[in-house]
């Protein structure tokens, strides 16, 4: 029934990116010290949007830079060929600053574990904050993100797939069943 449901459609992905940039402004006093750090893969391009978002509603420019978690992955199998985190972040600094980790979709929060890490080998930030676009629940470690573009119930048998223009030519997010059930 729920297969390839329209969670969020192009219109609702851009309301729920402006407001999020607006609840970060107005957690943060402003942006002063803040930077935004992209979960690769989709995360990335959620933090450049929101970057443009700020610096449009600021006039400032925001540090982001992205992050690839492999090599801090509880469950990895190998993270050969991808660089150490201080290198990904490509000389931006965290030490004292305020993190803004951003992804598309919070499940388990083990993504989001092994960013908390990565980010720590870089330095000791002021705060680490996290925004997502979609959270499904079903987390298995204490992490609850900051800010939320949509919660959306899900069972375990579903899964959500975030599409994104960079990457996919269309801005959906979508509640599918998961192959196999
Ligand atoms: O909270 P968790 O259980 O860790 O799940 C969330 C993560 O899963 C997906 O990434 P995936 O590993 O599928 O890679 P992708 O971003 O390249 O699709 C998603 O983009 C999140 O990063
Ligand atoms: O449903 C899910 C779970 C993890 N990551 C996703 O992108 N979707």
């Amino acid at each position: 029934m729920s297969e390839n449901r329209v969670i969020m459609d192009e219109a609702a992905i851009r309301r729920a990116l402006t407001r999020i940039a607006h609840e970060i402004l107005e957690k943060n006093k402003g942006i002063e010290g803040c930077m935004l750090v992209g979960i690769v893969s989709r995360g990335v391009h959620l933090a450049q949007r929101l970057a443009e978002r700020l610096e449009d509603i600021e006039g400032v420019t925001v540090p982001w830079g992205e992050l690839d978690v492999t090599p801090y992955r509880d469950d990895r199998e190998s993270a050969e060929g991808t660089a150490a985190a201080g290198d990904q972040l490509k000389g931006l600094e965290v030490q004292g600053k305020k993190v803004i980790l951003v992804d598309d979709v919070l499940f388990t929060g083990r993504t989001i574990r092994a960013a908390m890490d990565a980010i720590m080998d870089c330095g000791r930030p002021e705060s680490i904050q996290l925004a997502v676009l979609a959270d499904r629940g079903h987390r298995e470690l204490p992490i609850r993100p900051d800010y939320v573009g949509k919660n959306v119930p899900t069972s375990r048998e579903e899964e959500i797939e975030v599409l994104l223009q960079e990457r996919d030519e269309t801005d959906v997010v979508r509640l599918t069943q998961k192959r196999g059930n």
